[in-house]
Parts: C-alpha cells; structure tokens; sequence
C-alpha cells in the first residue's frame, strides 16, 4: 500500500533521528520517524546516560576514598545491585522524553520496525509502503567486535550488554583504551573490580598527548592496569574464566571482557537502491549533510566524523534549517567540543597543539596548570591544565583542559572560537575567585605577558613612569 507522501522521513530514533522529528513537527511538517530498536538509540540506552549515571556512582565510592588526604576518613561499601539500579532509574526518568507517546503527541506518525530503500525517494518499514519530500538517515553505529580468535566464544560484553550486569565481575579486562575504554575501566575498577585494559595503540590517542598523559597517571595511580601498544592475538575459555594472549607473550586473564574497539556506522539500508553514496566509514555527505542523492540527508554517528550526541543534535539542527527552512548552511567540525569523562575530564575543542603546529609552524601553545590556581588546591585535585592553542598571529585555535571539570570549562572556548572572541578578550574577562575557570585567563593572560616583554613596551612604561 502506497500513502500520502511526508514532508520529512526519518530513519532512527537516537539523538539524531529525535532531534530532527521534534523540530520538524513543531515547525508544522507532516513527519514519519521510523526505528527498529528501542526509543532514544545508543546515547539513552547504551551509551553516555548509562555511562555517566555509572561514572557518577563511581564517583561516590572514589570520593569515599580519596577523602582521607583531606582528613576524612571513610570506606565505601559499594551494593551494585543498588548501582544497577540507579543507572537504570536514570534511563527510565528520561526515556519519557524520547518515547513514542511524547512523538505522537507531537503529531509524528512513528513506525517500529526496520526501514529500507527499495529506490531514490521510496522506503518500505513494517510491510508499509513510505513516500516523503525528503529523508533524514540517522542509523547510528554498532560497536566492532573485531575477528580475534576465540573472541567469540568468551561472550565479551560491549556498550549494549555492559549495563544490563546486575553483579560486577571480580576481574574485567576491557580490549580498547578510547573513550568507552577509559571512562569505563576507571569507574568500574572505583566499583571494586580489578580492571585491565589493553590498548593497542596509545590509551586516548586522538587527544593530547599531554593531557592524555595525566590520565593515564590518575588511571594508574587508582589501580587499574594499562597494557598500551599491546595486541590480542587469541582468546581462550576455561569455565568462567577467560585469558586474552597477547602477541608479546602475557596474558591477562579476567571472568569478563568488554570489547571497545570503535564503532562501525549502521549502512544496512538499502542505500544502493537509493544512489546514497558511503564508504566503510560512514555515509558521505556534504556540509549541509546532503548525501550523493539531494533527497536524502544523513546525520549521526551513521556519516562516520565525531561520533557525539551533541554533534549528532547540532547536524539534526543544520539539517532542518536546510530542509525546512532552505536556510544556507554550514556543518564545521572545528567548534565542536568533545569531553572524555574520565577523572580528571579531559576536554578539547578545536585544534590541538600538534595540529595547530602542523598548520602554523608559528602557532604556540599557553599552559596554566592546575598546580597554580587556588581552586584546584583548594580541592587537592592540581593534576590537570588549561592550554591555549593560538596562531603566529595570535588568533585562538583551540584549547584543551584537563580538570575535574574540563567538559564545562572547555565550553568557554566553544564560544570563544564560534564568535571568533580574541586572546585579550579571554585575558580580560572576570571569571569568580576561586574557580578553575580561572586557569584560561591565566593562560591567555601568559601569551600577553610574553607579547608584552618587547623593548618599544619596556622603554614605553619608562616614559609614562617618568611622565
Ligand atoms: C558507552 C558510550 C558512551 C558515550 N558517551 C557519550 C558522551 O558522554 N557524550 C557524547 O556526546 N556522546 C557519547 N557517546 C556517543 C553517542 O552515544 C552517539 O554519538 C550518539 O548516540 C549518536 O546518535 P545517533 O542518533 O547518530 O545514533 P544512535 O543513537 O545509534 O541511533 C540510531 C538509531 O537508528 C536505529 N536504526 C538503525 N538502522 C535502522 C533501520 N534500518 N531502520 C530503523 N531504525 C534503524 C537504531 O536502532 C538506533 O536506535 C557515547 C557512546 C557510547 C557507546
Ligand atoms: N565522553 C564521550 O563523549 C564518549 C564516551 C564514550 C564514547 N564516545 C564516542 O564513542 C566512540 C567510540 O568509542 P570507543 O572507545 O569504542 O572507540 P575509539 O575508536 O575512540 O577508541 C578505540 C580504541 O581501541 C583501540 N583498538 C582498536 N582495535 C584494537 C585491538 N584489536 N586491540 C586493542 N586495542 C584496539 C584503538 O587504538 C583506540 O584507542 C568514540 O570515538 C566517541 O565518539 C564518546
């Protein structure tokens, strides 16, 4: 059965696919969201809500801990039943707002089941027949399991099965030092499991390596053990145990494994028939994220750049502009910020300093550690810094912070590079005392004090002292 062409089609319930919906059905247009798993896709199932209720609780039992250096003392005793529980409640209070009642009610019509192109403007989804003016792909990505052998047969969890474990195993061995890694190794070794991570690389490879560097030392000090530049060449079983070999000769045995290797985009839809254009790492889009056919947009984790909620919500908001409001725009991955929630956070947004040197041999980096703000004395947590990337010519090409809460402080310099705001606008800002924000001033204020430290400066200040 053939119906009434929608306005909009949107294939996938995530961050993406919802944002898209919500705004188009608000601005009046006849919208059809179709999804085959649960509401919200990874970000409120599988993904950063479960992750970071877990990391909160893990939080707790650190504190419980690390309170004795400040003369509190006090041993956590951690109930993971109760833990389960809460990052459940936390996906529950939430899955309202991404439910098909909240769509319908906003006069989406919703489908569940899988859709598929049988052509360049025809889907099929649940036996139905679906026309529309323009599609918006937002398929998301699935974990990689990669071919290991024996991998198979030790049952390793991934982001989809980790949060449904209602006891903690006693040793967990995570395969992948990248966000997922990371952020889980450390919460679950502050849970009470022993935790070893295997990294093929570098743990955090993509960020800083200085500031990837003092999570590593925070990670390490904690106890959990990171083998970096380490393959896994089999896998092997005995009853619950499982032992990953790796090809320098250890193994590292555990009753759980959790595979975090990165992510492969969901293509599985027919885009062939529909002359929608992909390669292995994502669907190709251009930067109002139309794809190879103009019909059809794709957004999210499915087009393969920053796999982000947050980038996955700012393209849904770049592609109804486009599509509803034929606004002219522009997706530009250089001002989103990104924010591993690991502790210390480590956070970063635009350039790196190694990119921003590659792009500008003049560029130079400005670090105020946290060593020298009164805040992070105060908290007895000095480990962490703010650095500035900025060109020869002194204009802001990025920052990273590493701080207990880096993912807030970056957020300054997200809308210091999308006003394009000055080094000395940073420097001369009046952030509250004592807070770390402050370390980015200080940083800025650093590149001043050196551009001032001229001779026509110093000979200057003479001239005025004697005036
Ligand atoms: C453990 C973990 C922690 C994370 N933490 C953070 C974080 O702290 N901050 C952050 O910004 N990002 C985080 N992320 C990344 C974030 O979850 C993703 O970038 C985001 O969810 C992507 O949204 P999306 O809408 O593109 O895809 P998804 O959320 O994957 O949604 C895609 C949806 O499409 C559906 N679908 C697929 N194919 C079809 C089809 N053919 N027909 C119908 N439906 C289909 C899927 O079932 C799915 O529900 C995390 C990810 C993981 C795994
Ligand atoms: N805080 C956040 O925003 C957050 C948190 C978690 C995940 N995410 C998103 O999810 C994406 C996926 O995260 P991820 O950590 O799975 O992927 P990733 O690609 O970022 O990192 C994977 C890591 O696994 C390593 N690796 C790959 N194959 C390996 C092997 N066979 N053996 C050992 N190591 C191997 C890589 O070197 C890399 O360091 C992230 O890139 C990010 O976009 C975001």
């Amino acid at each position: 059965m053939s119906e009434t062409p929608y306005d909009i089609a949107v294939i996938g319930a995530g961050s993406a696919g919802l944002t898209v919906a919500a705004a188009a059905a608000t601005f009046g247009q006849s919208v059809v969201l179709i999804e085959r798993g649960k509401m919200g896709g990874d970000c409120l199932n599988y993904g950063c809500v479960p992750s970071k209720a877990l990391i909160a609780a893990a939080r707790h039992a650190h504190a419980a801990r690390a309170g004795a250096g400040l003369g509190v003392h006090a041993a956590p005793s951690v109930d993971y039943g109760a833990v389960h529980r809460h990052v459940h409640d936390v996906i529950d209070g939430i899955a309202p707002h991404d439910s098909v009642e909240r769509f319908e009610g906003l006069g989406v019509t919703v489908i569940q089941a899988s859709a598929r192109f049988t052509g360049p403007d025809v889907l099929e989804a649940g036996g139905r027949t679906i026309r529309a003016r323009r599609f918006v792909v937002a398929t998301g990505s699935s974990p990689v399991v990669p071919p290991i052998e024996g991998l198979a047969e030790c049952d390793p969890l991934t982001n989809e099965t980790l949060f449904d474990l209602t006891a903690l195993p006693a040793r967990l061995a995570i395969i992948g030092g990248g966000p997922i890694g990371c952020e889980m190794a450390q919460a679950i070794h502050r849970l009470g499991a022993a935790v070893t991570v295997v990294e093929g690389a570098t743990i955090l490879s993509k960020e800083d390596p200085e500031a990837a560097d003092v999570v590593r030392r925070a990670m390490t000090a904690e106890g959990v053990n990171l083998i970096e530049g380490a393959t896994v060449a089999r896998c092997t079983r005995s009853g619950d145990e499982k032992t990953l070999h790796l090809s320098d000769g250890r193994a590292v045995t555990a009753e759980a494994i959790l595979v975090a290797v990165g992510r492969r985009p969901n293509l599985d839809l027919g885009l062939d028939a529909a002359g929608v254009a992909a390669t292995a790492k994502g669907i190709t889009v251009d930067r109002r994220m139309r794809t190879s056919n103009k019909r059809i947009y794709a957004i999210g984790d499915v087009t393969g750049g920053l796999q982000f909620t947050h980038v996955a919500g700012h393209q849904a908001s770049l592609a109804v502009k486009s599509i509803v409001f034929r606004m002219p725009v522009t997706y530009d991955p250089a001002l989103m910020p990104r924010c591993t929630y690991t502790s210390p956070e480590l956070a970063q947004v635009g350039l790196t300093e190694a990119e921003a040197r590659a792009a500008d041999p003049k560029a130079e980096a400005w670090v105020a550690p946290l060593s020298g703000n009164d805040r992070a004395r105060a908290d007895a947590a000095t480990e962490g810094f703010v650095k500035l990337v900025l060109s020869g010519r002194g204009k802001l090409l990025g920052a990273t912070v590493v701080a207990p809460t880096a993912g807030d402080i970056v957020a300054t310099y997200a809308l210091a590079l999308a006003a394009k705001v000055s080094p000395a606008t940073i420097a001369s800002f009046t952030p509250a005392y004592p807070t770390l924000s402050e370390a980015g001033k200080r940083a800025a204020t650093l590149y001043f004090g050196k551009k001032l430290d001229k001779k026509w400066v110093r000979s200057l200040l003479a001239f005025l002292k004697r005036v």
